[in-house]
């Protein structure tokens, strides 16, 4: 086989268990999980013709059945792209094995099975990322951990009851309590990296002056609302919203004030609009309101609220207090819309035309 063909296949094994909507970290989990597993169902394949040519006939059964559900198990993913299911599995098998290979070798240490289950469970609870993955993990590992003494004590070595010192039932029920504890310290380092994860997300889709969306997540709100509008029906309004001369505000007052306009319009905005809508900065004075259901007339009737609202508003300054007016510009969802850039391109071209008339004002742009 030409090394290109087999680059090609090993390009395409990495990707097998991927859809589009995954991240670039959930690709590389998704591969590194692929390829190792891949490598063990080969060494499971090796050391199965080996046990059997050694004349180990029955105990090659053990390795070549792994490499078969890790076979079963990839074109599973292959089809289904149901990656859970088969890294729970894949998993599974993994910690199964060194256990599967010491009988397959034929021989025991006493607990064998009680100690590689208990360091191979424990070294996975370093991989946990919440608390119902280290609770579910931990049912799993304790159930291992009593099967474990029952098999040692009651198949593979009956009248052996000795490990360092210690009868096997005595062994096992240490085990549990101190891994009991220790899962405990787990499920804690799970809830921490929980928070730190949603604090972190929390960062990433926030305006740090204003607290509300980034341009980004405001962007996402938007994108996914349209994708379900196009595939189910229904409607929506896009406002975009420019402070008017906020360059002379700076100007005149400082920038320390023109962060004070930029609050206040912002809370201006929140509390004009309905608990369903969104907004969010879309850079500098410039804002964007997302309107689910929302016709041409409904929007305008709320622009023409936050725009007589805005022009009320008063920040003190150290002279006198400083005021200022908002020009927006609103378009609609339509049909033939093939993404969200075009219903904004809209509602910034009505902007536009609203600051070319005189700035202070409403516009809309009918849909095409
Ligand atoms: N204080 C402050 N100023 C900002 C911030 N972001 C952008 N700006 C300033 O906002 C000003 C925007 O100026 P322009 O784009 O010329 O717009 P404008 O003066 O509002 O004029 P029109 O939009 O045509 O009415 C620039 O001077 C930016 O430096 C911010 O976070 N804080």
């Amino acid at each position: 086989m030409p090394i290109k063909s087999i680059r090609n296949y090993l390009q395409i094994l990495g990707t097998i268990g991927n859809v589009p909507e995954n991240t670039e970290r959930e690709k590389v989990g998704h591969g590194f999980l692929i390829y190792t597993g891949a490598l063990m169902g080969l060494g499971g394949l090796l050391w199965g013709t080996l046990s059997f040519f050694s004349g180990l006939v029955w105990q090659s059964l053990i390795p070549y059945g792994y490499t078969l559900i890790t076979i079963v198990n990839f074109s599973y993913l292959y089809y289904s792209k149901k990656f859970e299911l088969v890294r729970i599995i894949q998993m599974a098998i993994s910690v199964l094995l060194p256990f599967l290979f010491q009988i397959s070798l034929g021989g025991f240490i006493p607990s064998g099975a009680v100690i590689i289950w208990s360091i191979l469970s424990i070294l996975v609870g370093f991989t946990f990322q919440n608390r119902i993955t280290t609770l579910r993990w931990f049912i799993f590992y304790l159930a291992l951990i009593v099967a474990g003494g029952v098999i040692d004590s009651n198949i593979f070595l009956a009248g052996s009851v000795d490990t360092y010192g210690l009868s096997i039932l005595f062994f096992t029920l240490n085990l549990c309590v101190t891994s009991t504890i220790i899962f405990i310290m787990f499920f804690y380092f799970a809830a921490n990296a929980e928070n730190l994860k949603t604090q972190l997300e929390t960062l990433a889709h926030t305006d740090p002056l204003t607290n509300i969306s980034n341009r980004r997540h405001i962007f996402e709100i938007m994108e996914s609302e349209f994708n379900r509008v196009k595939r189910n029906g229904g409607t929506f309004a896009v406002m975009m919203l420019d402070i008017d001369h906020f360059k002379k505000i700076n100007d005149n007052f400082g920038h320390a004030t023109g962060d004070q306009v930029i609050k206040s319009f912002s809370l201006c905005l929140t509390r004009n609009i309905r608990k369903i809508d969104s907004v969010g900065r879309y850079g500098g004075e410039e804002f964007i309101i997302f309107l689910p259901d929302s016709s041409l007339e409904q929007a305008h009737t709320s622009a023409q609220r936050i725009n007589s609202h805005c022009r009320e508003l008063q920040i003190a300054t150290s002279d006198n207090a400083c005021t200022f007016t908002v020009s927006i510009g609103i378009s609609v969802f339509a049909s033939r819309d093939n993404c969200i850039d075009e219903i904004i391109a809209r509602a910034d071209s009505a902007l536009y035309q609203a600051k070319e008339h005189g700035r202070d004002q409403v516009r809309t742009s009918p849909a095409v």
